[in-house]
């Protein structure tokens, strides 16, 4: 399990995270929701190590990893996919999805052909597109490739970041298809989207951030509906002025 407790984190004097606390289970899609300038980046990036925490803590497997440098923390299993499909332009689709394997130990490493087998046959765009520099591809394609390039370390968790942001609409379902086929397989997944509708399908649990809180934790199944979560993001029933100013 990923445990989060109590986190607060920021960046200088700024705090940006208030006692942030979440479970993640291996095999559970987590859908994290919140408005623009929530906090939602800033705790993938607090738990993958990006961000050093304030306070609180932030356990995977059982074992402490706050404060844990983020190599180190990928290492151990929890990976993040950074918004705007972070892969290498100049580099080959191939040899990108290579480099998701270079920081772990030689003997956890599987076979190139195995990957790359595992890789296109989920996304066989990239297979046709194998040997061009990333730079070629659409944005959706490198979404794909920046969650494959994560994938293929069989990490235990991957925290995704908007992995929709600016796809056509159409791809949308075939990212979180293939996410929630990862749950299938075992993986836990903290998925942060702005939009509500189509990620909702695919959710186990679902968390509202504002301002640097979780205001709302329910699972799919207590969820009565998009407005109810659309609401909650606007500020829940005490909707303001003051909810989305300034914090
Ligand atoms: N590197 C940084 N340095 C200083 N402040 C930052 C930095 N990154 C984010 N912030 C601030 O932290 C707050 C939370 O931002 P964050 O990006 O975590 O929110 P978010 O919920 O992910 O928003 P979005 O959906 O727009 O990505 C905002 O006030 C933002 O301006």
């Amino acid at each position: 399990m990923l445990q989060v407790e109590g986190l607060s984190a920021g960046y200088d004097r700024m705090t940006v995270l208030r006692d942030v606390s979440l479970e993640l289970q291996p095999g559970q899609l987590v859908l994290l929701l919140g408005p623009n300038g929530a906090g939602k980046t800033t705790l993938l990036s607090t738990v993958a190590g990006l961000v050093k925490p304030k306070g609180g803590s932030v356990s995977a497997g059982g074992t402490r990893i706050d404060g844990w440098a983020p190599e180190r923390v990928a290492r151990h299993g929890v990976r993040l996919v950074m918004q705007g499909h972070r892969v290498f332009p100049e580099t080959t689709v191939e040899d990108n999805i290579r480099l998701g394997q270079i920081n772990l130990p030689r003997g956890r490493r599987r076979p190139e052909t195995e990957i790359f087998d595992e890789a296109f046959d989920v996304f066989g765009i990239l297979g046709e597109k194998r040997k061009q520099p990333a730079r070629d591809l659409s944005g959706g394609q490198q979404q794909m490739l920046a969650l494959v390039q994560a994938w293929v370390a069989r990490p235990d968790f991957m925290l995704c970041d908007e992995p929709s942001m600016g796809l056509a609409l159409a791809l949308v379902p075939e990212i979180l298809t293939f996410l929630k086929r990862r749950t299938d397989d075992g993986m836990g997944v903290l998925l942060v989207e702005q939009s509500i509708d189509q990620p909702l399908r695919f959710a186990d649990r679902v968390l509202v951030m504002r301002q640097g809180e979780i205001r709302f934790a329910e699972d799919r199944a207590d969820v009565t509906g998009v407005e109810q979560l659309a609401q909650e993001m606007l500020g829940g029933a005490a909707v303001g002025p003051s909810a989305s100013g300034p914090q």
